[in-house]
């Protein structure tokens, strides 16, 4: 095979003769090794990695096996235009989507199918769960569950609170799905991957959109422990240059330049104020602005300062990007923030100012019980208005 070939466990490097070469350190050979597949499986030292399963050593001697390290490079695995290794066409098309930042429309089309035929439902409201509030999706009936590593295509989840699995069922007699554990931008992945979700839900017939999230309290009228309905936001990553919206426009989704005024439905947040109140949490209800900032630290006290300039009552880092997917699909939209810490905006040598993921996650804990029932409450308000 081709490849890209360097120090061998001796240490020292071989050229495409295999002496060794005291002018270069490695460099690019050309040439069929019959003992090694292109795959991770044969790339490491002395071969497979992964308990010597690869079965594309077929024409090798036993004993022979091969020290070098080959590092493949796109020139080896292309030749021509032909792949060099054994692939199948499925794998390279899954290989494609994993590189692209933004997803086609046809490969969303297939999750969608995927999700509505393994559940046989088409669900009506797509729940976002925030960090520690999985639990959102745990009240759901007669669930339907997809591990995120088994949906073709699909992302997967690596923050602590964030389980990784799609949800079907019902909730209050209405039919929904529930992302346990989202995307970040912080995770490596390009925003329109963050919010692809969001247009398999579009796909799979999800008319309203929830998205919740753990967040920092900047107004200083806000307790740890209080929910802030979102009724607008700052797209700080926006303004940096980043969209989920970015590259070419598919209009089977929506226009090239949607509008985001009025994008949290105002509907609905008058009726979670009228739930709050009938669940005796009026004084913990708050109407706000949230702003998602790419994480994943924490912000500094100067930062924090000039966000309660801008008008922001509450930080994270997601949500914003999943809206503006959401309202390009034209999807309503309902959001909510659990404060979980106070975002302390003076300066101070106090530890236990500082965010820590723990404590966002034992808070979301503490609340899960109030943000569960205003969820649920609200969807039977929805299922009810439209039966
Ligand atoms: O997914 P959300 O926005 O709820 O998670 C917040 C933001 C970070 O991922 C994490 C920080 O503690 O919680
Ligand atoms: N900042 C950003 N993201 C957060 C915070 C915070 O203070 N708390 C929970 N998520």
């Amino acid at each position: 095979m081709t490849g890209y070939k360097v120090a061998n466990g001796n240490g020292t490097t071989n050229g495409t003769n295999g002496s060794t070469n005291g002018n270069k350190s490695a460099e690019y050979i050309a040439q069929e090794n019959p003992t090694m597949c292109s795959r991770d499986c044969c790339s490491g030292p002395g071969g497979s990695r992964k308990g010597n399963t690869c079965t594309d050593k077929k024409g090798a001697k036993a004993g022979s096996l091969n020290t070098e390290k080959i590092i493949p490079t796109p020139q080896s695995l292309l030749g021509n235009g032909k792949i060099l290794c054994e692939i199948t066409p499925e794998e390279l098309r899954a290989l494609r989507v994993l590189n692209e930042d933004t997803y086609p429309y046809e490969v969303i089309e297939e999750i969608a199918d995927f999700i509505t035929k393994g559940s046989g439902m088409r669900p009506k409201i797509g729940i976002i769960c925030g960090s520690g509030l999985g639990s959102l999706a745990d009240i759901i009936q007669d669930p339907k569950i997809f591990e995120y590593e088994k949906i073709p295509n699909f992302p997967v989840s690596t923050v602590e609170g964030h389980a990784g699995r799609l949800v079907v069922g019902t909730l209050e007699g209405a039919t929904v799905m529930a992302m346990q554990g989202r995307f970040h931008f912080y995770e490596g992945y390009p925003l329109a991957k963050c919010s692809m979700p969001v247009r398999v839900m579009k796909l799979c017939g999800v008319e309203y959109l929830f998205a919740t999230n753990a967040a920092g309290g900047i107004n200083p009228r806000f307790a740890v422990g209080d929910i802030m309905l979102m009724h607008d936001h700052v797209n700080m990553l926006g303004f940096a240059g980043n969209s989920p919206l970015q590259g070419p426009n598919d209009p089977r989704f929506g226009p090239r330049f949607p509008a985001l005024v009025n994008s949290y439905n105002k509907d609905l947040i008058n009726k979670a104020i009228e739930i709050g109140k009938a669940m005796g949490i009026e004084s913990n209800i708050h109407v706000g602005v949230y702003s998602c900032l790419g994480g994943p630290n924490y912000e500094t006290i100067a930062e924090l300062k000039a966000l309660r300039m801008m008008g922001v009552d509450a930080v994270g880092m997601s949500t914003v990007h999943e809206v503006i997917t959401a309202r390009h699909c034209d999807m309503k939209v309902f959001a909510f923030s659990l404060i979980t810490n106070k975002c302390a905006t003076e300066y101070s040598d106090k530890k236990d100012e500082e965010a820590n993921h723990d404590e966002v996650m034992a808070v979301a804990k503490n609340r899960q019980k109030a943000c569960c029932e205003l969820v649920a409450r609200l969807i039977r308000e929805i299922h009810s208005a439209s039966a």
